[in-house]
């Protein structure tokens, strides 16, 4: 039997695996791509683009019940099936984008590449084979050169068995056949918050959250997780900070949650839905890497080195991106870093990987986006700053969106240079607002580099314009008038 050979083999066809095999084309390549499961992985399914287009739907029905903004709706309801009906339809349109591309480009010829996708379980049987299974079939592929972008899966609780019915994860939200009635989400990271903000958006649920500490989003600094936080219970979510889940009991007609807290005292809630979000595991189990030998780090990720090639194995053939790269688990990372090892392989390298400016974009009410260093980050790293937040209040197109909640937050290096070292925005617009910043760290600008630009009226990125005045003493409003809206500090490690 002979078997099929490639230029490149690709594990997962989530962004990672996608974006590397669509920039390998444009190098005339031959790509096998293959996937297990979903066409686009958490990239489409069950995880980035569904569960945005939950929270716009969300948003939308939000902003219909309102009552304050000079009408108010009648006859407004919602139906969860419509919702996901429409969840799907958006999915199926991005595969169907994808599968289309995959169809353009999957004829071998002469003037670019070609593509073949393969479903089925890949796995390794050496450095230059995998071994593809689908159901009882199997068919081995030849690679020259190999990408592992197998993603990553909800991490679980031990002893709590998920059923994706009443007790789920990320990937069970598609299979809720109704609005749940009362929902506890364990985890208040990301993803924890951002299905609060979604089924509290709704207003058909109670929903519960669980924060084993005394902030949401506990990486940020305390006062963007604040805002989160009373942003998220103004829209009628039930925080239980300091809280440890102790057990769920299993009634036939709800789930028991007994919560432990940190003074002592226990509560115990009942729920229908419990949803488990509580961080993500890479999925690298079973795909063969004991035949190439390849090692995971302690964390359980892949050791991967600057051009993304895995460090520990016997040839150099096989790279890794995305999720499994133990990097910020964000689908903008996976597509840099897929892109990346192919320009690696086939191009001409014009800039190192930079991770820095990696934007997060976190659907909240109202959005959140952070770019490179925050307060906690500067003071661990020992590195001095100056700090200048803005908030929305002050700026004309907020005003008039009737949306001032929210504010800017820039950080620049205090040691004469004014590097941008980092911003956080929320509010409306916030993850348009952020590349602005985000390409200032990529160019390592500093405060001098964009004092010339002039942000146009009525828009939300006067905000940004006027944080950036504020280092220098020139806002048009000034702290003194607004103590609350406006403030300014810097912070320097002890001597
Ligand atoms: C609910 C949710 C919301 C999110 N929202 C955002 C967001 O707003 N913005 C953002 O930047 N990120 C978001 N993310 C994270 C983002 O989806 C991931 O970081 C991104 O999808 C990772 O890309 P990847 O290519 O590494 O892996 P994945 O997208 O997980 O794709 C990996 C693919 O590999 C396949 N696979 C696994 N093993 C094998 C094998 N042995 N053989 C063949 N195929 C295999 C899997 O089936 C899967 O399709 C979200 C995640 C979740 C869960
Ligand atoms: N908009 C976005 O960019 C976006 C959206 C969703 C997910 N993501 C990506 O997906 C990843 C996973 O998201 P996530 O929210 O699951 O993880 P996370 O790491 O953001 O948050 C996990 C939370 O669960 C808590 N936790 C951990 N173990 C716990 C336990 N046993 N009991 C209770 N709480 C516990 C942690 O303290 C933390 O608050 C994120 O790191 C993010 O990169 C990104």
């Amino acid at each position: 039997m002979s078997i099929e050979k490639y230029d490149l083999v690709i594990l997962g066809s989530g962004p990672a695996g996608f974006s590397a095999a669509m920039r390998a084309i444009d190098f005339n390549k031959s790509v096998c791509l293959i996937e297990a499961k979903h066409l686009g992985g958490t990239g489409i399914i069950n995880g980035a683009l569904t569960s945005k287009t939950m929270w716009e739907l969300s948003r939308d029905f939000s902003i219909a019940s309102s009552v304050k903004r000079g009408y108010r709706a009648s006859g407004l309801n919602v139906n969860y099936k419509q919702v996901q009906k429409t969840i799907i339809q958006a999915a199926k349109q991005k595969q169907l984008q994808m599968l289309s591309q995959i169809e353009t480009y999957s004829q071998p010829n002469k003037e670019s590449g070609n593509i073949t996708l393969k479903n089925g379980w890949g796995k390794f049987i050496d450095s230059h084979t995998v071994e593809i299974t689908s159901g009882s079939k199997t068919e081995q592929v030849h690679g020259e050169n190999f990408i592992i972008a197998t993603g990553s899966r909800p991490r679980q609780i031990p002893e709590v068995v998920i059923d994706q019915e009443r007790i789920i994860d990320s990937e069970g939200i598609m299979g809720l056949k109704e609005f749940p009635e009362r929902m506890i989400i364990l985890g208040s990271g990301i993803i924890g918050c951002e299905f609060a903000t979604i089924f509290s958006n709704y207003n058909q649920t109670e929903v519960h959250l669980l924060d084993r500490q005394h902030k949401v989003i506990p990486y940020e600094d305390d006062d963007l997780s604040s805002f989160v936080s009373k942003n998220l219970e103004n829209n009628g979510v039930n925080i239980h900070h300091t809280a440890n889940l102790r057990t769920i009991r299993k009634r036939p007609d709800c789930l028991e949650v007994v919560l432990d807290y940190q003074d002592g005292h226990s509560k115990v809630l009942e729920v229908d839905v419990a949803l488990v979000a509580i961080g993500r595991i890479p999925n690298l189990d079973n795909i063969g890497l004991e035949n190439v030998g390849i090692k995971t780090t302690d964390r359980g990720y892949l050791d991967i080195n600057e051009v993304c090639a895995t460090d520990n194995f016997k040839s150099c053939n096989i790279f890794a991106a995305g999720d499994i790269s133990g990097h910020a688990q964000l689908y903008s990372v996976g597509e840099l870093q897929g892109r990346y090892i192919v320009e690696t392989l086939y191009g001409n390298l014009e800039y190192p990987l930079d991770y820095s400016n990696m934007s997060t974009l976190m659907f909240f009410k109202p959005e959140v986006a952070a770019v490179g260093l925050n307060e906690k980050a500067c003071r661990k790293n020992k590195i001095p700053y100056r700090v200048a937040t803005y908030s929305n209040s002050l700026v004309n197109r907020a005003v008039a969106m009737r949306a001032v909640d929210g504010f800017i937050k820039i950080i620049v290096s205090d040691d004469g240079e004014d590097r941008i070292l980092g911003m956080r925005a929320a509010g409306p617009q916030a993850s348009t607002l952020i590349t602005s910043i985000a390409y200032q760290i990529t160019q390592k600008g500093t405060l001098k580099d964009i004092r010339q630009n002039v942000h146009p009226h009525p828009s939300i990125s006067e905000g940004v314009q006027e944080c950036l005045r504020v280092f220098e003493e020139k806002s048009i409003y000034k702290p003194k008038a607004f103590p609350d809206l406006i403030k300014l500090k810097s912070w320097k490690p002890e001597v």
